[in-house]
């Protein structure tokens, strides 16, 4: 099997802010000036309060919501729409139920009209890498949940993107399914190496897998907390609960939350 490794993109998110306009006279304030920077190949985590902003800071990085100041860099080209360096990931799979798994992984490039024949291999040893090897032909009816949001990450990571965008990818998944992604997540991104902002209600998720967990305000979304994982690699899921520096992770995290309002402790 080929190791399959990308070069993680820089990113610069410089004054960052989002106002949705509404029919009402009250706009909504989604994102308040946010500053940030993310090394090459940097797993950062996002975790917030629901409506605080995660999702629109996600768009905005996706090139598909516009920021309303200041804003994004990919290795230094300005994003105003989807870039071919940025790969996204949502809750829902999104697959198309009428073409095969192999198809819907090569979407991005026949819609792109790259040559297909160039991207077969690759899609294959992706299917591989996820677990999925000879799953190519079936339908994705024919897949779990768990299946099918490997194959949606398949189809993001086909063209090698250096910045890989996932919004509570797993938040869809029954909590065993979920648990097997997690630590399936950490082995591929081992071995991919790309930069990645990942978003998550789950402070547990968040400090296994990341590097940077950034805890953000409720609305508007700024950074309360920006706190740096600083864990060995691989990461295991079955003993990292009983790791005093994991729990101290999710305790300063909780303890924002707390002091915030988001969680209130009994
Ligand atoms: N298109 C829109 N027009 C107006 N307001 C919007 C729009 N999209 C989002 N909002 C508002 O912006 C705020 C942030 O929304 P966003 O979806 O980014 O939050 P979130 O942190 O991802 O929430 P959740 O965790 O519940 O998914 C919310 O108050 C939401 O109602």
């Amino acid at each position: 099997m080929n190791t399959i490794q990308t070069t993680g993109a820089a990113v610069e998110i410089s004054h960052l802010s989002k106002v949705y306009k509404t029919r009402e006279d009250d706009d909504v304030v989604a994102i308040e000036r946010i500053d940030l920077q993310f090394e090459p190949g940097t797993f950062v985590a996002v975790v917030g309060p629901s409506g605080c902003g995660k999702s629109t800071l996600l768009s905005m990085l996706a090139g598909l919501v516009s920021a309303s100041t200041g804003k994004i860099a990919i290795d230094g080209d300005a994003i105003s729409r989807p870039h071919p360096k940025i790969g996204v990931v949502f809750q829902s799979d999104l697959l198309l139920y009428w073409r095969t798994v192999l198809d819907n992984i090569l979407l991005p490039i026949e819609i792109k009209r790259l040559d297909l024949s160039k991207f077969r291999t690759r899609a294959e040893e992706l299917l591989e890498q996820v677990g999925l090897k000879g799953f190519g032909k079936k339908y994705p009816s024919e897949l779990s949940g768990g299946m099918r949001q490997r194959v949606a990450i398949c189809r993001a990571l086909i063209q090698e993107p250096g910045l890989l965008l996932m919004d509570e990818p797993f938040g869809a998944l029954d909590a065993l399914t979920r648990e097997q992604m997690i630590m399936d997540m950490q082995s591929m991104w081992l071995r991919v190496q790309n930069t990645v902002l990942f978003i998550t209600h789950g402070i547990d998720e968040a400090v296994f897998l990341a590097d940077r967990v950034l805890v953000m305000s409720p609305r508007p979304g700024r950074i309360d907390l920006d706190l740096k994982i600083d864990m060995p690699r691989p990461r295991q899921w079955s003993k990292v609960h009983e790791d005093k520096v994991y729990h101290g992770y999710v305790r300063q995290i909780r303890d924002i939350f707390e002091a915030k309002g988001v969680l209130v402790a009994h």
